[in-house]
């Protein structure tokens, strides 16, 4: 079943700017990546599914609920990390916590310990009665994930959820959104424009451009292996080019590496028959893989 699915959703704002345009989409359980460049219409996307903003046109489904007419029921089964610092200064993790399981519908005893847990699974229990005031960037961004989980949602959107974050800091926010996804069961929609971030963790990509799609599939889809041969050798690459032109092979190299379409079974043979006659060691020879970066056309949208 589809958890998320789209018809030529499209959104434009007053002034004249369509931030998604004639989006179709249909997302399976799963973790599921959403990126784009900045301004790519990835906060306008979750805004539209969580109900906050109507779109212009088109249809949206979340859990096949309506987020125009059954607000309510879609933001019952999904929890919504936001992009920009909201959190209040003075008060502690664990009470903003348990504020939002309280306003989510729980009574106050089992508000108090679904706040409790969710700051555990975010590694925050030791820390949840300090002010989050006080609190690092990284912990601010942890008490955002708590309070999107606090409700047991089944689907979280996550607007940018490694902002801010130093390397390590983003390394830990992006195994535990992994782990939330793996061993919680839930759904992640991760979005960011950060695409070698989401490529890390998630089994399928939605990627938009301009707001609108470029491709959603699962990543090891897009991964498939290419009918490009990559040979690599320890030295002499000269050399080798030079042999392999001169058998009528259309070579290209890239850094170390030399490119060889399969244009036939021949290929690859003919290759290891020139390392062995030239006696150079093979370092590879394989089929060269897709890479989820080529789904972008121009290379400075997205920062691999
Ligand atoms: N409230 C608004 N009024 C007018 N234009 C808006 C509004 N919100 C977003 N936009 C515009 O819509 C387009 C898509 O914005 P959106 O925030 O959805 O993109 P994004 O992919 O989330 O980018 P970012 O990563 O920078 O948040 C941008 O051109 C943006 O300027």
């Amino acid at each position: 079943m589809n958890i998320i699915a789209t018809q030529a959703l499209t959104k434009t704002y007053g002034g004249g700017v369509t931030a998604l345009s004639d989006l179709t989409v249909a997302v399976e359980p799963g973790v599921i990546g959403l990126v784009g460049a900045n301004g790519a219409g990835k906060s306008t996307f979750i805004k539209i599914m969580l109900g906050l903003i109507a779109p212009s046109g088109g249809s949206v489904r979340v859990f096949d609920l309506d987020p125009v007419t059954e607000t309510d029921k879609v933001r019952a089964r999904v929890g919504y990390m936001p992009e920009n610092d909201c959190l209040p200064p003075d008060v502690s993790a664990a009470e903003f916590v348990t504020h939002l399981a309280r306003m989510s519908g729980l009574p106050r005893t089992a508000a108090r310990e679904r706040a409790s847990e969710a700051l555990r699974h975010v590694g925050l229990y030791e820390e949840r009665y300090r002010q989050i005031g006080g609190y690092s960037t990284g912990m601010k961004q942890r008490v955002k994930l708590a309070q999107a989980l606090v409700h047991d949602p089944d689907l979280l959107l996550l607007d940018e959820p490694t902002n801010g974050l130093d390397p390590a800091g983003r390394d830990a926010m992006l195994a535990l959104i992994h782990r939330i996804g793996t061993e919680f069961g839930i759904s992640v929609v991760v979005c960011s424009h950060l695409l070698g971030e989401v490529e890390r963790i998630c089994d399928s990509l939605i990627a938009i451009q301009g707001g609108r799609l470029l491709r959603a599939d699962r990543i090891s889809s897009m991964t498939a292996a290419s009918d490009v041969l990559a040979v690599e050798v320890t030295e002499r690459t000269d050399e080798l080019a030079t042999r392999l032109g001169e058998l009528g092979l259309p070579v290209t190299r890239e850094g170390r590496m030399l490119l060889v379409p399969m244009e036939s079974d021949l290929a690859y043979d003919q290759i290891l028959r020139a390392v062995t006659d030239l006696e150079l060691n093979l370092h590879r020879l394989d089929q060269r893989r897709h890479r989820v970066a080529e789904l972008f056309t121009a290379k400075e949208t997205v920062d691999v």
